[in-house]
């Protein structure tokens, strides 16, 4: 599906309907891009479950066949890919500036092929989206490298283990880092990584394949790099963000809504952060069940004072579900404080919500008061990036009326056929525009 094609696809949403029912969340976005990208790590085959049939997968998918690697869907959500060799080039520059998954590519690159050429990567539209953690990492595994025009990178001594500390826990930059430390020889330590449930999934995709790795979960990984790698089935973990993101559509709708397989043992610090909203979930097995008749009541800070909800890495709140908790804020009795502490224009959306009727206070590029509940009035929307994308669909939803959204390429950039899905649960969203693919 083309940019221009997918900017043109429209969702008319009727709002004010009230949901029921189950929902299943996809695989992790954020998960299978790097887990794809780690199968060029081995020459052997390997198959991926329940990986998210989603335009950034799609990008990904046609980026590694372009690497001459056989790649090909089995069924709607399993990938067969078989690295048996893989033709060093420099990465198509439309393809890899449409993700910021393209740059996974570098460190299984480095690895098989001592060097890689790629394009700067895309991504979201959220802020200054630095990369300095992924050279700091591969440089001081033995990778040299030039930015004058593309990414140019290359090991000619081959990498090597190495004691490396991260400026900061980076989640690309700590999956960059790992995969390139499964192919160097000798043990490497990374400290200050990332440890959010998909670095986890790649780490665990790794050992599947044959890599040693200690420290899974945690902020220090030792890697004891040149293990032979061979292959794996691996089933790509349910996506706590889309997770979030159901939570924020039920609290917001007033529904009652049961979340299967919810990947519960990941969710504690989002459900602390909907519960200062006054949102409380129930865990009933792997199910996660949000009731209808929540209180919306922001929980005051001791002495009555205003609470704040503010995203940090792993395993603080998500910054990927910090739209979300905002809109739902709109919805609650009472005043709370958003702290986006690490994108610089995640939070700029909020215009679109006051325009449709919502109290907000947008003080500075990282913090919002809201004051509700408001009663929102649907309108016409633009999704700027991913995340507020999704906000907007769950306010538009909501809000009085019938709202339009443009630009819903931005949505299914990480949110699997939304519209049907959320339709089965009783809304009303209308998907006009091209056909969706595949
Ligand atoms: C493909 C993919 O996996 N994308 C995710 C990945 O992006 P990505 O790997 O690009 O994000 P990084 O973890 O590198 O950093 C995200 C932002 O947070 C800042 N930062 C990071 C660490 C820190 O301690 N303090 C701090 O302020 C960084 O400077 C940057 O502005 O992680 C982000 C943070 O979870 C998510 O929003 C993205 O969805
Ligand atoms: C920011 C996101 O994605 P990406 O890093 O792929 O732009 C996201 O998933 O919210």
């Amino acid at each position: 599906m083309s940019a221009a094609h997918s900017q043109a696809v429209q969702f008319i949403v009727e709002g004010g309907n009230r949901l029921s029912g189950s929902i299943r969340p996809s695989g992790n976005k954020n998960a299978a891009l790097p887990i794809v990208a780690a199968a060029l790590c081995t020459e052997h085959p390997v198959t991926l479950e329940n990986v998210p049939r989603i335009r950034d997968i799609e990008t990904l998918v046609e980026l590694v066949r372009s690497l001459g690697v056989a790649i090909s869907w089995q069924e709607r959500n399993t990938l067969h890919i078989h690295a048996k060799t893989v033709t060093p080039g420099e990465l198509d520059r439309e393809l890899s500036k449409k993700i910021r998954g393209s740059i996974l590519l570098a460190g299984p690159l480095l690895g098989r092929c001592g060097r890689v050429t790629l394009p700067p990567p895309g991504g979201d539209v959220i802020g200054r989206r630095r990369l300095d953690t992924h050279f700091l990492a591969l440089e001081q595994l033995g990778a040299r490298y030039d930015l004058t025009d593309v990414i140019d990178m290359s090991a000619p001594k081959g990498l090597r283990g190495a004691d490396v500390f991260l400026d900061e826990p980076s989640v690309t930059g700590t999956e960059n880092a790992m995969m390139a430390a499964v192919l160097a020889q000798g043990t490497t330590v990374l400290r200050n990584a990332a440890s959010e449930p998909h670095v986890q999934d790649l780490a665990h995709f790794l050992v599947a394949l044959g890599g040693r790795i200690e420290g899974i979960g945690t902020n220090q990984l030792t890697i004891h790099g040149g293990t032979k790698l061979g292959s794996a089935t691996h089933r790509i973990g349910p996506d706590h963000i889309e997770v979030g993101s159901f939570i924020g559509l039920a609290a917001v709708t007033k529904s009652e809504i049961r979340i299967e397989r919810a990947g519960v043992e990941h969710l504690r610090s989002t459900l602390m952060g909907f519960e200062r909203l006054g949102v409380d979930c129930r865990i009933e097995g792997e199910d996660l069940i949000v009731p209808g008749d929540q209180s919306l009541l922001v929980q005051s800070d001791l002495g009555g004072h205003v609470p704040t909800i503010s995203d940090q890495p792993w395993p603080a709140f998500p910054a990927d579900v910090m739209s979300i908790a905002i809109v739902t804020a709109t919805q609650c009795h009472g005043m709370v404080m958003m702290h986006e502490k690490m994108f610089e224009s995640r939070m700029f959306f909020v215009d679109k919500l006051i325009g449709m009727g919502a109290r907000i206070v947008l003080c500075d590029p990282h913090r919002a008061i809201v004051s509700g509940p408001s009663r929102l009035r649907g309108t016409t929307l633009e999704s700027p990036d991913i995340r507020a994308g999704m906000a907007m669909l769950l306010a538009a939803l909501c809000a009085e009326g019938t709202s339009v959204i443009n630009n819903v390429g931005q949505i299914e950039r990480g949110y699997e056929r939304i519209d049907e899905r959320l339709n089965a649960l009783g809304a009303r969203i209308e998907r006009v525009g091209d056909r969706r693919t595949p």
